[in-house]
């Protein structure tokens, strides 16, 4: 992939993070280190901490020990330089798609808000209301909304889950194109591993408050649908999932499906 790339994406660097929720230890000393521009999909079980770090990653919460630093400064200090999208769009019913995607921008918004939203390939419906848009619409504003401040990090927490199949691989491809066009660097979480495979560069899986894989993904872009290799890499991710879960449910009755 040789695409210039037009801003920085921040480096990552956690020193034994630990986040507890009274006593539910939900990090434990975890420790990961995030090339500048990387593309990371984090997986794992249903309360295993995906969310967690990446509201830790965001600022929203401060980690109960070590460190979250960008290069050498605490993550905290370049906050302004992350934006974040979730599964539901969290647009602002009573303001236009321009509005939405030029809050918070101050001096030429609209020319900026409606490059933006060019880049989704939504500058026609700029005036519109979101309510008059469909699911797989309004999920592209949120992403114009974040490009818009030119982030150096983007957190994704599920921000594809509530899309039918087709438009979440037209929003793969868009969220991937994006990335290698801007530069940024990228922290997915998906309970797809499909989807984390196809996408990123690396894929961790976060166990017991750790991180039990860390899969380099060493398919060269742009990586075609159905490859063999991405079946094989998916495959190890959930064989390391599903190994984790056998050995927890034996005592569990057990229910067979047809
Ligand atoms: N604000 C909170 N207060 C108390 N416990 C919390 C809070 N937020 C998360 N937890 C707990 O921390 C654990 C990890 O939650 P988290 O949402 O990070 O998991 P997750 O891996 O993202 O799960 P899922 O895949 O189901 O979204 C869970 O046991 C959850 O109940």
């Amino acid at each position: 992939m040789n695409t210039a790339r037009l801003n920085q994406g921040i480096p990552l660097l956690l020193n034994g993070v630990s986040k507890r929720y009274g006593n539910n230890l939900v990090l434990n000393a975890l420790d990961l280190h995030i090339a500048a521009g990387q593309f990371i999909a984090v997986v794992g079980r249903s309360g295993g901490g995906k969310s967690t770090l990446l509201r830790l990653l965001a600022g929203l919460e401060s980690p109960n020990g070590g460190a979250l630093l960008a290069g050498n400064t605490p993550l905290a200090e370049i906050q302004h330089d992350t934006r974040m999208m979730f599964q539901d769009a969290r647009l602002l019913p009573w303001k236009s798609v321009i509005d939405n995607v030029g809050l918070g921008l101050k001096g030429r918004w609209r020319e900026a808000a409606q490059q933006a939203l060019q880049s989704v390939g939504l500058e026609h419906r700029a005036s519109e209301w979101p309510a008059a848009l469909s699911g797989g619409q309004k999920q592209r504003v949120a992403l114009a909304r974040a490009l818009v401040h030119q982030p150096g990090l983007l957190l994704l927490d599920e921000p594809l889950g509530a899309l039918d199949a087709l438009t979440r691989l037209e929003m793969q491809a868009l969220i991937t194109e994006l990335w290698q066009r801007y530069g940024f660097t990228v922290v997915l979480v998906t309970h797809d591993v499909s989807e984390a495979v196809a996408m990123a560069d690396r894929v961790l899986l976060i166990e017991e408050g750790k991180i039990g894989l860390d899969l380099a993904i060493d398919v060269p872009r742009p990586r075609r649908l159905g490859s063999v290799r991405l079946a094989e890499l998916e495959e190890e991710v959930l064989n390391r999932v599903m190994k984790r879960g056998e050995s927890e449910a034996t005592a569990l009755p057990r229910t067979r499906h047809a």
